[in-house]
């Protein structure tokens, strides 16, 4: 993507925690771009740096190498843009023994800048806390408190809106409620959102594009339709397997799939395939195309590393 009208865009960022026993390289030349209008998700195993990242891009932590820019400009020089960002970080922060409503009131004096105030009752009807905003926080819900969250981070209607695995804790319910109210956020409001998982089916479903961090570093960014059609492949039982093996390496990507093979090949290059592979002198007794779930597209990826 162009970086120009990018609403975040990170440069060779790193970050590498100083201890007592060297140095942990949490984040490593991270760079990527998010456009305006998009839902972007930034997809890793636990403690692949994710959290690391999204400190760095709030300003809460600073970096020990490269830049954060946000709207076109660098962080470091311009803290004032992070204004037009709001985040929900750990779930967020909130009085217990306050209601709801009045927790967003707090909040709304204390940065939410103006018209907050007038915002608080649809927000609420927007995160789907409307019938529980005179309840005290005590008593919400892990899900209640993840769409307080997102309440909160919308109060100062920034453009950009950060949230750190904001499924966490849900049950299937606030899962799919959240999922509805991220998609709203860019579809019927224009926000610009990056969020954080481990959980590549949420990313899944709400996401436009992803990038996949494992130890520190981006391995693969992509829209979610790429990722599957990257990993298009076809299944073909022949014989003897040795010498198809040989009559398509070179051409496409083989690896031995149980009694048959695996081709990295489109179902559009199937007669391409079986056209080679007879000539070469093996029998075909099948073919069929074969689309790896995103599941093991994120496994095989985040098991490339060879210190895994
Ligand atoms: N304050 C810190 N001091 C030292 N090491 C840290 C610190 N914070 C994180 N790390 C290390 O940096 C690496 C990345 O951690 P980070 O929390 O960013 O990952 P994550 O992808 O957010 O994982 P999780 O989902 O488990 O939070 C891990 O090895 C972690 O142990």
């Amino acid at each position: 993507m162009e970086s120009e009208g990018a609403v975040v865009e990170l440069v060779d960022l790193s970050k590498t925690y100083r201890g007592r026993r060297g140095g942990v390289h949490a984040v490593r030349n991270v760079s990527i771009s998010v456009g305006a209008g998009e839902v972007y998700g930034f997809l890793g195993p636990n403690g692949a740096g994710k959290s690391t990242t999204i400190r760095m891009l709030l300003g809460l932590i600073a970096p020990t190498g490269g830049e954060v820019r946000l709207f076109g400009e660098a962080l470091r020089s311009n803290p004032r843009t992070l204004r037009r960002v709001g985040s929900l970080v750990d779930g967020g922060a909130f009085y217990p023994f306050l209601s709801g409503r009045r927790n967003l009131q707090v909040l709304a004096r204390t940065h939410g800048g103006e018209g907050a105030d007038a915002r608080i009752d649809p927000l609420l009807e927007q995160v789907g806390l409307a019938h529980a905003a005179e309840r005290r926080v005590k008593g919400y819900s892990t899900g209640m408190r993840q769409r307080l969250g997102v309440a909160a981070a919308l109060l100062h209607d920034p453009d950009l809106v950060i949230l750190d695995e904001p499924v966490n804790g849900l049950d299937a319910a606030g899962i799919q409620e959240m999922r509805m109210l991220i998609r709203n956020l860019c579809d019927e409001q224009g926000k610009t959102v990056f969020l954080s998982s481990h959980l590549l089916h949420e990313v899944q479903q709400v996401c436009d594009r992803v990038a996949i961090i494992s130890r520190g570093e981006i391995v693969r960014e992509a829209t979610i339709a790429e990722l599957l059609r990257q990993d298009e492949g076809l299944r073909i039982e022949a014989s003897p397997l040795a010498m198809a093996q040989s009559a398509l390496e070179g051409r496409w990507a083989v690896e031995p799939d149980g009694g048959a093979i695996r081709v990295a090949a489109t179902q559009e290059e199937a007669p391409e395939v079986v056209r080679r592979l007879v000539g070469a002198g093996v029998d075909v007794f099948g073919l069929a195309p074969e689309r790896r779930n995103l599941e093991e597209v994120f496994l095989s990826i985040t098991q490339e590393d060879p210190d895994a």
